[in-house]
């Protein structure tokens, strides 16, 4: 696999969401770098979800901007943002039925070019097609270490290998720009440390950008280049890990739930 062209830059830029009474995002703006992982992290109900919903199109913000390089990706329905580039996993795993090999597979839905008809009459082009796109699935298995279960039922995986497929499935849409919601949520101590690998291969090989939301800091200090710390909705810190471990204002949204490299968010 041969890396590609930087992504484009992800600009979240002032961006609002209220649900009835409540502001769940207050004018938050970060940019996520070409190729970089950007950690957002904050306590519970601090608003990474909204913000992951608003970035994938889940969810319509009542004023702000999202831009990915020079596309705004604002208000475009979920799969419109997908084939744009952005693509995300979830908190809880939603694999289907099936085969890694399947559920990958699901994932290249979006690049198909032959259409229903072809494909349902198995139509030369539709199965060189299919060919191709089950090749590029074998690839993007091994490369997060699952291509040794390629074709054992989902069902049978372990919960860590379980959460890879939702990760490789979320790379099959070739993303530039991936959003991984809690990737080890669950996982004991050596799946997170594989976990981790894995997204450091994976940003090396495919030169995707990553927004990272996570509430293992152990794992957000070691992975991230930049981290955005969000509180009520609100951006209370921004820079480096070394810095924002430091940042007062970080220690005291975190008071009484630990300190961010406790991890107990
Ligand atoms: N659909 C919704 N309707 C009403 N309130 C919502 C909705 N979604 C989120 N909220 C509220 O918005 C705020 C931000 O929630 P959000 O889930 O984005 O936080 P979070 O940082 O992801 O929390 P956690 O770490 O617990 O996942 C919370 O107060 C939450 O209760």
């Amino acid at each position: 696999m041969t890396a590609r062209t930087d992504p484009p830059t992800l600009d979240v830029h002032d961006v609002t969401v209220r649900f009835a009474g409540l502001t769940a995002l207050d004018g938050l703006s970060l940019t996520v770098a070409p190729g970089s992982v950007h950690a957002l992290i904050g306590p519970n109900g601090a608003g990474k979800s909204t913000c992951f919903n608003v970035l994938s199109g889940l969810c319509r913000p009542a004023t702000g901007t999202v831009r990915l390089g020079g596309t705004e990706l604002t208000r475009l329905a979920p799969h419109r943002i997908a084939a744009l580039g952005v693509a995300r996993t979830f908190q809880n795993i939603v694999t289907t039925d099936g085969t890694v090999a399947d559920n990958l597979l699901l994932g290249r839905h979006a690049l198909s070019r032959a259409g229903f008809a072809a494909s349902a009459l198995r139509l030369p082009t539709a199965v060189r097609e299919q060919r191709e796109h089950r090749a590029r699935c074998r690839e993007i298995a091994e490369l997060v270490g699952l291509d040794a279960h390629f074709d054992t039922p989902v069902a049978a995986l372990s919960y860590g290998d379980r959460k890879r497929v939702e990760f490789a499935r979320a790379l099959c849409l070739e993303p530039r720009v991936l959003l991984l919601d809690e990737p080890v949520a669950g996982m004991n101590a050596a799946e997170r440390a594989r976990t981790a690998e894995v997204v450091r291969d994976v940003r090396a090989h495919l030169g995707l950008s990553v927004l990272l939301v996570e509430h293992d800091m152990g794992l957000v200090m070691r992975l991230a280049d930049e981290v955005t710390v969000l509180d009520f909705g609100r951006r209370i810190a921004h820079g480096s890990p070394e810095d924002v471990q430091r940042d007062p204002e970080v220690l005291r949204a975190y008071l009484g739930t630990g300190t961010p490299e406790e991890g107990a968010a």
